[in-house]
């Protein structure tokens, strides 16, 4: 059984003295059985989560990173650092990254490469925009991010890669695709998985739905057969309503 993930993306939200609040308030309601949780602060922010979350069973996340161990990359964080800090997880190729600071789908296949070979799971964001959307296009959007972002892995590593389909026009927009489309497209991707891999390796990765996701709609896209949780954003920067959201996906990984 493959185990539900809800993970929040702050984005470019909370300072470190917000976050050690937000914190304080989570604790208690985010920590779950059967369910991974994950926090993706900004940079800064990532030292106070992750000794605020020391023996919690909350995982904590950065929001990108650069593939290289280290060089004249100004600006930049690379995967031994956030690994040094003891963070385990961190999304790669968000739309954000990809639409405002020119993130290729090489420089998302680079960093997925580098997340695997420091030991940190990759939350690997795809999804289509409106027009793409609009001209029938998504499948064939989908399938190029995913297909460019993984080629290159063997299956032990592919197993462990976290896929978020995260349609653009859904983000922040507060129009959520219907739990239907979503499954279909996070299908879609079990699919491109099985043809790249095998079907047990298809099985075995997480994937999330992200867009608009809130505790009013986090049910019934729970209840999809392939929609293993969600990548929060705006519902995540409240901890009682993220709170809801760890809540519904421990309801039903409890579901017989
Ligand atoms: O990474 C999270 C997504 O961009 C979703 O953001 P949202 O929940 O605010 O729509």
């Amino acid at each position: 059984m493959r185990i539900p993930v809800i993970a929040g993306n702050w984005k470019m939200h909370k300072t470190i003295s917000e976050s050690l609040d937000y914190l304080e308030a989570f604790r208690t309601v985010g920590e779950k059985n059967g369910v991974e949780t994950v926090l993706c602060g900004p940079f800064l922010t990532l030292p106070a989560l992750v000794e605020g979350t020391e023996n919690s069973s909350i995982g904590i996340g950065a929001q990108n990173m650069h593939w290289e161990e280290q060089g004249a990359f100004t600006g930049e964080v690379s995967p031994s650092m956030l690994r040094d800090l003891g963070v385990p997880y961190v999304i790669v190729g968000h739309s954000e990254r990809r639409t405002l600071f020119g993130e290729t789908d090489e420089s998302v296949r680079n960093k997925v490469r580098a997340a695997l070979a420091h030991d940190l799971v990759p939350i690997l964001c795809v999804g289509e925009t409106i027009e793409e959307r609009e001209d029938g296009r998504t499948q064939e959007i989908v399938r190029k991010q995913t297909v460019e972002a993984v080629q290159e892995l063997s299956s032990k590593e592919m197993a462990r890669v976290i896929v978020a389909y995260e349609p653009v026009w859904a983000i922040g927009t507060g129009r959520s695709a219907t739990a239907e489309d979503a499954q279909d497209v996070v299908a879609f991707i079990r699919r491109i998985l099985a043809d790249q891999f095998d079907q047990q390796v298809a099985n075995q990765v997480r994937i999330l739905y992200g867009g608009s996701v809130k505790p009013a709609n986090i049910d019934e896209l729970l209840q999809m057969d392939d929609i293993d949780g969600a990548l929060v954003g705006g519902a995540s920067l409240d901890p009682e309503s993220f709170g809801q959201l760890v809540d519904a996906a421990a309801r039903r990984g409890n579901a017989p």
